[in-house]
């Protein structure tokens, strides 16, 4: 995936059967429609979780604040080093919070972790690395100067940049912003994102169906995938396949929204409308045939200041079509570097037949194969099968070339989780 990329990505010859463009070629394609939101606001600690830094952040403090001990044990001053069967005297009690009191020569004062050294001490021993003998402490083992201590400054320094505008916040970002103590952040406006489903054939939940209907569930996925992205976002219904409604709705979104997505007319069907639908919002775009399974056709282009999206109507499709394409263009949006899918390898436990050419994602689960973990794809090339995804751990990656693929082979596994998604 290539939210943020530059340059046109090289296609390799094997990556582009058919005349079909790779999917890094596909994602810059889609990104190079979307322009950073420019818009940001002040939010507090608390509401920064999934939000992205708009401007860039330097240290207020160092540190630790202060010189304190990684251990519970007594502080010393160790100097020149002090060697095993050392016995000195103990001096005092400094708890974590304590101000504690500066360390008499030649004594050791017990001390726990996080509690600030001691005036005169330069090292913290264990309390497993001493002996306890009628109110002194003996070493059991060599104490040098600086062991055990966590030094001010060490970890963040005072003015040190921390972090860039486009980073992503999550705990681990607030919990070294918290030691800061900042309380207030600038975050970009959340992405606003509008969908809608294409189709004679759908209706809403709640709607009578009729011999030929069945209920939409793209748009209720994508309205799903576009909250876990942490964007705001805008239920556009279902719309007819009539190229001047869907038009008309197409316009509205774009009027709202950075990016509008639909699903369904995508490819070459005579009622495949997404192009058309496109044109007469006075948006602009190209269809894109990408080496990819499921998800070959998607529209992508621009209405007024909005990007469009036009994903494949199969549901594995579209789902496997926003990962990629619409990961691409929400870190364009949001001015971040988009990150690969996270995967690991892992073996296949079952033999898998397939035509070599495009790369091909698939529901799977994660199965315990000779106490190893392996994954079996569930619901064999079913794109419109909505139950081996609900039932699946996470998508398998399979690559252009790898063809046909026996048991124990390797593949790529990307994990469903919290916020999966971009
Ligand atoms: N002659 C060709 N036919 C098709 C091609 C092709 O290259 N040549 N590509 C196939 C592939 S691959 C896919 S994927 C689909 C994509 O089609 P569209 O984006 O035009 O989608 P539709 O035809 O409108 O719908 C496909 C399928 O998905 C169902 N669908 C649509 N929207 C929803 C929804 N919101 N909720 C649930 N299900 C939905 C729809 O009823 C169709 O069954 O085209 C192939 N054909
Ligand atoms: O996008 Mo289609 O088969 O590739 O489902």
């Amino acid at each position: 995936m290539s939210g943020m990329v530059t340059q046109p990505v090289k296609v390799h010859p094997c990556d582009a059967p058919d005349g079909l463009i790779s999917i890094e070629q596909a994602c810059f394609q889609a990104a190079a429609y979307a322009s950073v939101i420019k818009e940001h606001e002040e939010v507090s600690l608390g509401d920064a979780l999934g939000r992205t830094l708009a401007l860039p952040i330097r240290s207020v403090m160092p540190l630790p604040p202060f010189d304190q001990s990684a251990m519970d044990g007594y502080a010393l001053e160790a100097g020149g080093g002090l060697p095993s069967g050392t016995a000195l005297t103990i001096a005092g009690r400094i708890a974590a919070g304590d101000r504690g009191q500066p360390l008499p020569k030649g004594s050791a004062s017990r001390i726990l972790t996080g509690a600030r050294l001691p005036h005169g001490a330069d090292a913290v021993v264990m309390q497993e690395n001493v002996a306890n003998v009628g109110g002194r402490i003996v070493l059991t083992r060599m104490v040098r100067s600086g062991d055990n201590i966590r030094r001010r400054g060490e970890d963040v320094e005072p003015g040190e940049g921390l972090f860039q505008p486009g980073e992503r916040i999550d705990a681990r970002h607030i919990a070294l912003l918290a030691a800061q103590g900042l309380e207030r952040i600038s975050v970009r406006r959340k992405v606003r994102i509008g969908i809608l489903s294409t189709g004679n054939e759908l209706r809403l939940q709640g709607e009578q169906l009729t011999e030929v209907s069945f209920f939409d569930s793209n748009r209720p996925m994508l309205l799903a995938l576009a909250h876990q992205a942490g964007a705001d976002v805008l239920d556009g219904g279902v719309i007819r396949d009539d190229p001047q409604l869907i038009a008309e709705a197409l316009s509205e979104l774009a009027r709202h929204c950075d990016l509008v997505v639909t699903t369904g007319g995508a490819s070459v069907g005579d009622e495949d409308h997404s192009m058309v639908s496109l044109a007469r919002a006075n948006g602009r775009g190209e269809t894109l045939k990408i080496a990819l399974k499921p998800g070959k056709p998607a529209v992508v282009g621009v209405i007024g200041r909005a990007t469009y999206l036009g994903l494949p109507g199969n549901p594995v499709a579209a789902l496997v079509s926003w990962l990629l394409l619409g990961s691409a263009v929400l870190a364009a949006l949001d001015g971040r570097r988009s990150r690969p899918l996270p995967g690991m390898r892992l073996p296949m436990i079952h033999a898998f037949n397939r035509r070599a050419g495009r790369t091909e994602f698939a529901p799977a689960r994660i199965v315990h194969g000779n106490g190893n973990l392996a994954v079996e794809i569930l619901g064999r090339g079913g794109s419109a099968r909505l139950k081996p995804l609900a039932a699946a751990d996470g998508l398998v990656r399979i690559e252009p070339l790898h063809a046909p693929i026996a048991e124990g082979d390797e593949v790529m596994f990307h994990p469903f989780r919290d916020g999966f998604s971009v």
